[in-house]
């Protein structure tokens, strides 16, 4: 039986996004990437760092859960779930836990959070969403130690941590980045298949810069018609300089937009040619 919260997401529109998401392939060596948000459009996240801010209008918050529901994981940097709070499931009418069996078709929360910053509890969103059965508990990828009790508290509800292991299989003390193709290689061995990576600003800018834009295979971005001014989480990779000459960072091929109410989403597939 479907639930009262349930979103529904219409097959007119969800076949103009289908060419963009995973295709089943036992073949993959690393999980299929979708880089997927919500800009306005003057290219921010959100309002200013640490400030959740609704982008998304109804038709395209529903094409966002038909996506999550298209994935092993969604993935987002710790900066989003400090800011945010968010549920990171799937809330599609007939996925599990709305309508559907089990956690059928609900994602794996992945939150990178190099330095143990996110201070969850049994009352953070995820959480007890993962308690309802409406979702599932969070994957935390991280090189800090993690109490005892954070770590019981992720794996009663079907989470865990998953320590980053350097290449020489020490754990790594992280004080910035994580390569991103390692992290995409833990994911594969935990069996991700397929991953969307929903921000925030500091994730989405590293990926799209050029030293990773190759690890993408989809991007699905939703425009929404507003300027929220100087100052917000903005989307903007750094610069690519070769040779001394600045060139363009990335560019999408097989562009499709599809105006989704009052919004426009903006897919593609990278153009790996120079
Ligand atoms: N409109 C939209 O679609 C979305 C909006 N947002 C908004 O974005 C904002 C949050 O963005 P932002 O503050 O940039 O934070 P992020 O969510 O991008 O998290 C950034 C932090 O995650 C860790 N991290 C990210 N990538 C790596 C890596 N490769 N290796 C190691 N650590 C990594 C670092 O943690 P540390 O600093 O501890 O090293 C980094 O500072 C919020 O306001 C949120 O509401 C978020 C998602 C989607
Ligand atoms: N698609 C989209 N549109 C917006 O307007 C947003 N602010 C976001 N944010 C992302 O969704 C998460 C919050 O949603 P849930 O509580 O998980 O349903 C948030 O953490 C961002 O990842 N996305």
């Amino acid at each position: 039986m479907a639930t009262r919260d349930a979103l529904k997401f219409a097959t007119s529109q969800s076949d103009q996004i289908d060419p963009y998401l995973p295709s089943p392939s036992p073949h993959l060596s690393k999980p299929f990437v979708t880089l997927t948000f919500a800009t306005s459009l003057d290219s921010q996240l959100s309002l200013a760092p640490g400030v959740q801010t609704a982008l998304s209008g109804p038709e395209s918050k529903a094409m966002t859960h038909y996506l999550r529901s298209k994935h092993d994981a969604i993935l987002i940097g710790v900066g989003t779930a400090v800011a945010d709070n968010p549920s990171l499931n799937c809330r599609i009418e007939g996925v599990g836990g709305y309508g559907g069996p089990g956690l059928v078709a609900q994602p794996r929360p992945v939150v990178v959070d190099p330095k143990g910053r996110w201070d969850f509890d049994a009352e953070s969103k995820v959480m007890k969403l993962a308690k309802e059965g409406k979702g599932k508990a969070p994957w935390l990828v991280t090189g800090a130690s993690i109490s005892q009790e954070k770590r019981d508290l992720l794996e009663r509800a079907g989470g865990k941590v998953l320590e980053f292991l350097s290449s020489s299989n020490q754990p790594s003390l992280l004080t910035s980045s994580i390569s991103w193709s390692a992290m995409l290689d833990v994911l594969a061995d935990q069996g991700v298949k397929s991953v969307m990576i929903e921000g925030g600003g500091v994730v989405i800018n590293d990926l799209l810069s050029s030293a990773n834009f190759k690890l993408i295979d989809s991007v699905v971005v939703t425009l929404a018609p507003t300027w929220l001014g100087k100052g917000g989480v903005q989307v903007c990779p750094n610069e690519r300089i070769e040779d001394g000459r600045r060139l363009p960072v990335g560019r999408l091929k097989d562009v499709k937009w599809i105006p989704l109410g009052e919004d426009v989403v903006l897919c593609g597939h990278p153009n790996m040619e120079p």
